[in-house]
């Protein structure tokens, strides 16, 4: 299969530094070395808990925000090299509708003017004229001239009267444009013909008919032109959104959660229009959300990602059918009611994810994941395995560093840190049974951790119930043509090791290659 990626993003990360003087905390890692692409009319669907970064994502895309690291290209063009200007010519080649139309249209804007603000504030039209045969002049109120490869505009010269040919993407009709040709004078037969360009209507007229073209075409009347958006109801106002979206004619849609604060019935219509226009305007989509069974419906592949992650990228059928990455798993296995795809139990992540500042330094799942691999000389129950984490949790806590608790067990026990640590992981582990070689271990991190020496104490508990999760950042692994996730339970090297919610719930998919996901 040819592939043609419009967007291709190549380990992006984007950080929000804090800036503050004193006590200034670590950048918070949004975006953490992301890397996929986007092929040309594909709606390519982007999933996660709130707070995962996928608004920082899109906007780092739209050239809202600057990127910190790695480089993304559109149609080859690189975007993070371009500079202040030439970045906002590009940026009327991408679009970007709102979750939330109520905010993000200005009510003291009529309708009409909304979608024309994006017009005006990139000059609307701007054609350029090519002359065969003389040079050209400009006149008029809606003609600028720019010298390009394919212009909108051409006049032929060479012949007795001057033949106009108006590229059909153009917003003019043949007897809209004017071409007058003054010719050399006599007494200075050798200076160029010159050609004035004169264009009926003005600037403002175009534009206020594109913005007609424009409403007509997400199914809203002329009359609504006039009014403001508190007299829409949610659907009529995103249908706005999505017309000033489309005013410049862009290839590429971020969609951050369009249909999110929209009734059910109101979403389907949206979606249908949006795939409706995808279909005849050749749009490319990123489509965010944190609903999976939207973006079930519209997106042909789907990214789900994680505390700045992509963790699982793939065609939206095989993610759902067979999802790989254990967080991907516990995002189906939510959805409600019969239209869930995943038939297996209920898979629920303890507590939340860790700080972005202070991420994880193994795989980003780690701190939270179902089907952590755990060192082979242990066989525990999972509550077994449950209270070790939180014994790591209050660890870490105690030795100030700003791991996440894992679990939250430590916090719903209403431990603080200044508590007695034997007396925590006593609590922690009294309904549970360890082996005595492992309580042994317990024992030896109580006594290093009540000597004062932490750091030892973390090293004894690691070294001995450790995973390889926590220590190492999984490899993208693929599964099939653009099909990859990031998880140590793809390596062969693990492929044995204890049970894991995949293979207990799911046919576990063969592994192909271990190919850089770039190479897709
Ligand atoms: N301006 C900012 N300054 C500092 N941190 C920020 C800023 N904006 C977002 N963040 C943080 O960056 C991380 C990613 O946020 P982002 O909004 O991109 O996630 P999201 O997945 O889109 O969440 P949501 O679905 O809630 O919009 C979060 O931890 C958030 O708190």
């Amino acid at each position: 299969m040819t592939r043609d990626p419009l967007v291709s993003v190549e380990n992006l990360s984007t950080y929000y530094e804090d800036d503050s003087l004193i006590g200034a905390q670590p950048p918070v890692k949004a975006v953490d070395d992301v890397s996929f692409t986007i092929e040309r009319g594909e709606t390519l669907g982007l999933v996660g808990e709130s707070g995962c970064g996928k608004t920082t994502l899109g906007r780092t895309l739209l050239g809202l925000l600057d990127a910190t690291d790695g480089r993304f290209t559109v149609d080859g063009t690189d975007i993070t090299a371009l500079s202040g200007e030439q970045r906002r010519d590009w940026r009327t080649r991408i679009g970007m509708v709102f979750q939330d139309p109520a905010e993000s249209l200005n009510d003291r804007m009529t309708v009409g003017e909304i979608v024309q603000e994006p017009l005006s504030a990139h000059d609307w039209p701007t054609f350029s004229v090519a002359v065969r045969g003389g040079e050209a002049a400009l006149a008029g109120d809606a003609t600028e001239a720019s010298a390009t490869d394919s212009p909108a505009l051409t006049i032929d010269i060479s012949g007795d009267a001057p033949r106009v040919e108006i590229r059909e993407t153009l917003p003019l009709y043949r007897d809209e444009v004017t071409v007058s040709v003054n010719e050399p004078t006599a007494t200075d037969a050798s200076a160029p013909a010159t050609v004035t360009v004169d264009v009926d209507p003005s600037r403002a007229e175009l534009r206020r008919e594109r913005a007609f073209r424009l409403l007509d075409r997400v199914g809203l009347a002329e009359e609504h032109f006039y009014r403001y958006p508190h007299q829409f109801s949610g659907g009529q106002r995103q249908r706005v959104g999505i017309a000033r979206a489309l005013a410049l004619e862009p290839e590429f849609l971020v969609l951050d959660e369009p249909v999110s604060a929209l009734d059910v019935s109101v979403q389907a219509r949206i979606i249908n229009l949006l795939e409706e226009l995808q279909e005849t305007l050749g749009l490319t989509y990123l489509f965010i959300a944190h609903d999976l069974s939207v973006v079930r419906h519209i997106a042909d592949r789907v990214a789900v990602m994680y505390l700045g992650n992509i963790v699982e990228i793939g065609p939206t059928t095989n993610v759902y059918q067979s999802p790989q990455h254990p967080y991907t798993v516990s995002l189906l296995s939510a959805i409600p009611g019969s239209g869930s795809p995943w038939e297996g139990e209920r898979v629920t992540l303890p507590g939340t994810p860790p700080s972005p500042r202070t991420p994880p330094e193994g795989c980003p799942l780690a701190t939270r994941c179902p089907a952590k691999i755990r060192p082979d000389d242990w066989s525990l129950s999972p509550a077994a395995w449950k209270a070790i984490d939180a014994v790591q949790a209050v660890l870490y806590r105690r030795a100030g560093e700003s791991q996440p608790v894992v679990g939250s067990l430590a916090r719903r026990l209403g431990l603080r840190d200044g508590d007695e640590f034997e007396a925590t992981v006593e609590e922690l582990l009294n309904d549970v049974t360890l082996p005595r070689d492992a309580h042994a271990v317990v024992d030896d991190v109580v006594g290093l951790a009540a000597a004062g020496e932490t750091d030892a104490a973390i090293e004894r508990f690691n070294s001995t119930f450790g995973s390889v999760c926590e220590t190492v950042h999984p490899n993208a692994t693929q599964h099939a043509e653009s099909w990859h996730s990031a998880c140590h339970r793809h390596d062969d090297e693990y492929a044995d090791v204890g049970e894991t919610i995949g293979s207990r719930d799911r046919p576990p998919v063969s592994v192909m290659s271990t190919d850089d996901p770039l190479d897709q």
